[in-house]
C-alpha cells in the first residue's frame, strides 16, 4: 500500500462551509461528511490537528458587529470558534474517533486550555486535537491560527479547505474570468492581495517555510487524496 505524504498535518475547516446550504449555524449532513473525510486520514496513520473557524456563528466584521467595539465582536468570534470546535468533537466521538479540544482562551469548564506539550502527547497519541478559540487575540483570524499552530506542533503542511478550490488570479465568487493557480509562492499571493487567507496566515507560513494547499471543503475525496500525496487545490509554497 502506498505510504501517506505527510506525518502530521494541520486542517483548517472553514466555520462558514459548516453552514452547507443553511444560512447559519451547523448543517449536520456537512459536519458528518467532514468527519467521515477526516476519519479517512486519520485511518491511514496521519496526526491531525484541526483549527475550525467561527464565521458560520460571529464574524468579528460582519454587519451584526457594526459599532461595536471591535476586540469584542472578536471575543465572540473566538467563542464561535468554541462552538464550532465542541460540535466537530462530539460529531467525531459520534463516528467513533477521539478527539481532544484546547481552547487559546481560558474558559476551563467548558474545554481544556491550549497547553503544547500536551497538544503533541495527544497527537502521538494518534488523537485529532481540535484548536479552539483561535489565536486567543482580537484582530486575528482563524487562518493565522492555523499558521501558529501548524509552526509550533511542526506541521508539514497547513491544509485550508474552504468555499473555493484554490487560489485564484481574482475573487472567483465575484470574477467570473479568473483562474485557477495550481501553484503559487507566498510573495506572490501577498503582492496580488489575494484574499483567499490573510496576509498574516502567508507571511507566517513563509517565515516558518510552512506550505499551505487550499481546497475544496465540498469536494469529495479531496482530502485524502492531499494526504495521498495527490495534486489537488493550489499549493502555496516558499
Ligand atoms: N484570489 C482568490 N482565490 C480564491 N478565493 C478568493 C480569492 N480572493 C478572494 N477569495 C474568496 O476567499 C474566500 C475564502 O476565504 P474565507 O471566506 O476567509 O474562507 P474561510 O471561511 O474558509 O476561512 C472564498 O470563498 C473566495 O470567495
Ligand atoms: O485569532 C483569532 C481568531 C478568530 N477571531 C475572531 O473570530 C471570528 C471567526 O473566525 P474566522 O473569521 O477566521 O472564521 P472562518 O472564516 O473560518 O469562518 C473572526 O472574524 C474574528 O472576529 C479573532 O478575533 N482572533
Amino acid at each position: 500500500m502506498t505510504q501517506p505524504a505527510y506525518k502530521r498535518v494541520l486542517l483548517k475547516l472553514s466555520g462558514e462551509a459548516l453552514m452547507g446550504d443553511d444560512s447559519y449555524g451547523i448543517n449536520r449532513a456537512t459536519i458528518e461528511r467532514m468527519v467521515a473525510d477526516v476519519s479517512e486520514v486519520v485511518k491511514m496513520g496521519v496526526e491531525l490537528a484541526i483549527v475550525i473557524g467561527g464565521g458560520n456563528i460571529f464574524r468579528g466584521v460582519a454587519p451584526g458587529a457594526q459599532g461595536m467595539d471591535r476586540a469584542t465582536a472578536d471575543y465572540m468570534g473566538m467563542l464561535a470558534t468554541v462552538m464550532n470546535s465542541l460540535a466537530l468533537a462530539d460529531a467525531m466521538r459520534q463516528f467513533g474517533m477521539v478527539a481532544r479540544v484546547m481552547s487559546a482562551i481560558s474558559i476551563e469548564q467548558v474545554v481544556e486550555p491550549y497547553v503544547r506539550p500536551k497538544a503533541l502527547q495527544y497527537l502521538e497519541e494518534g488523537k485529532v486535537v481540535i484548536f479552539a478559540a483561535g489565536t486567543g487575540n482580537p484582530f486575528f483570524t482563524t487562518d493565522t491560527a492555523a499558521a501558529l499552530r501548524g509552526s509550533e506542533i511542526g506541521a508539514e503542511v497547513v491544509l485550508k479547505a474552504t468555499k473555493v478550490d484554490g487560489v485564484y488570479s481574482a475573487d472567483p465568487n465575484k470574477d467570473p474570468t479568473a483562474t485557477r493557480y495550481a501553484s503559487i509562492s507566498f510573495d506572490d499571493a501577498i503582492s496580488q492581495h489575494l484574499q483567499v487567507m490573510d496576509a498574516t496566515a502567508f507571511a507566517l507560513c513563509r517565515d516558518q517555510k510552512l506550505p499551505i494547499r487550499v481546497f475544496s471543503i465540498v469536494k469529495p475525496g479531496a482530502l485524502s487524496r492531499i494526504v495521498m500525496g495527490e495534486d489537488e487545490g493550489t499549493l502555496v509554497h516558499v
